[in-house]
């Protein structure tokens, strides 16, 4: 199979990854040296060694296992120093594969174990995106997660951090974590803040749990966009319902399959919601949990799914669309998109 895409050219694609956690992509090496220079104890003292235990290896029975692999680095991830590092080192990662505009999300709660406060830890964050789009010219915002296992009362105060940094480089907020057993609707005070204060939310849903959890992000706390979505199929009104409201769907291929969102690439609906008129956009979610990168994504779109690339063309101006920036902001990136892939094509 294949859509006949010269793989040599999908690295210098331009693109846009809407869905990037800063914890899932944290680099081996960088892990090794924060935990010796602050004494942590880790499975294993080189990167080769260190490299399973950080992303995930074959098999993943569910969501819930993926998210264990997030506890190895978080102890590491409790300073400013490291907070800003690893933010910068997501952009440099994004610049190796010609990645134009990201937007990395972090949960701000669970970087407190350290004694920085949420307001310590976002300016971190945002200072590491700044330094980063300065030097590899990738234009980088942040989101900051609530976690849907928190009590609402914490994350009402993560939207007001997140409030105070709007000019500063956050553009939205997320729900994620564990999604059976904690729907949307738990977070619905938090999210109506998020209005209040005019911030854009994108809620993970239709990942672990099925179109229940949609209906919840979409319908009750009325969410701009939905972080994966791959479940929306099992409510063909809610799909309808998203198709003629154009909101984004945040899908992350190679996560989806492993986190068993879609037990196979046979069931996985991409192709299906692309041509039904969905607004489609393709991320990687998590750098090293899943192993991946932009152009890994964009092969498989090619292998799995036959997209060409007028259509991945396409998928990248559905990320122009989608993305919480201004106006202007995404006129000039829709520009630079299709100015990149007409001397790519
Ligand atoms: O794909 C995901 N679904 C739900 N939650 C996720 C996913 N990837 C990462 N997370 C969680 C675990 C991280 O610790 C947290 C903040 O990035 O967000
Ligand atoms: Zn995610």
């Amino acid at each position: 199979m294949g859509s006949g895409v010269d793989k040599s050219v999908l690295r210098r694609l331009p693109k846009i990854d809407l869905h990037l956690h800063l914890d899932g992509s944290v680099r081996p090496q960088t892990l090794l040296e924060l935990a010796e220079a602050e004494g942590l104890t880790l499975p294993a003292a080189d990167v080769d060694r260190l490299l399973p235990f950080m992303r995930v290896e074959g098999d993943c029975p569910s969501l819930v296992d993926y998210l264990s692999k997030f506890d190895l680095v978080l102890p590491a991830m409790q300073t400013a120093y490291s907070l800003e590092r690893i933010a910068y080192e997501v952009v440099e990662q994004a610049a190796e594969h010609n990645c134009k505009y990201i937007e990395v999300r972090m949960g701000a709660r669970l970087h407190l174990q350290k004694g920085l406060s949420l307001d310590e830890v976002i300016e971190s964050f945002v200072t590491g995106l700044r330094r980063g789009e300065a030097t590899y010219g990738v234009k980088a915002r942040g989101i900051i997660i609530c976690m849907r296992n928190h009590a609402p009362q914490d994350n009402l105060e993560v939207i007001e951090a997140a409030a105070r940094f709007m000019e500063r480089g956050v553009v939205a907020v997320d729900l994620a974590g564990p999604e059976d057993g904690f729907p949307p609707e738990l977070h619905l005070e938090v999210f109506d803040l998020a209005k209040k204060h005019g911030l854009p939310f994108t809620i993970h849903a239709g990942e672990a749990a099925g179109a229940d959890s949609i209906y919840g992000a979409v319908v009750k706390l009325g969410t701009n966009r939905i972080g994966h979505g791959v479940r929306l199929k099992e409510d063909r009104d809610l799909l309808e319902r998203v198709r003629a409201e154009r909101i984004p769907l945040e899908f992350c291929p190679i996560s989806n399959i492993q986190t068993k969102a879609s037990t196979n690439w046979e069931t996985y609906p991409i192709r299906e919601y692309f041509d039904q008129g969905l607004l489609i956009t393709v991320n990687t979610d998590n750098l090293t949990v899943s192993d991946t990168n932009m152009t890994k994504e964009l092969a498989v779109l090619a292998d799995h799914f036959q997209f060409t690339l007028p259509e991945m063309e396409q998928i990248m101006l559905n990320s122009v669309e989608a993305a919480f920036l201004e106006k202007e902001e995404k006129r000039q990136l829709h520009e630079e998109i299709v100015k990149s892939f007409a001397e790519l094509l």
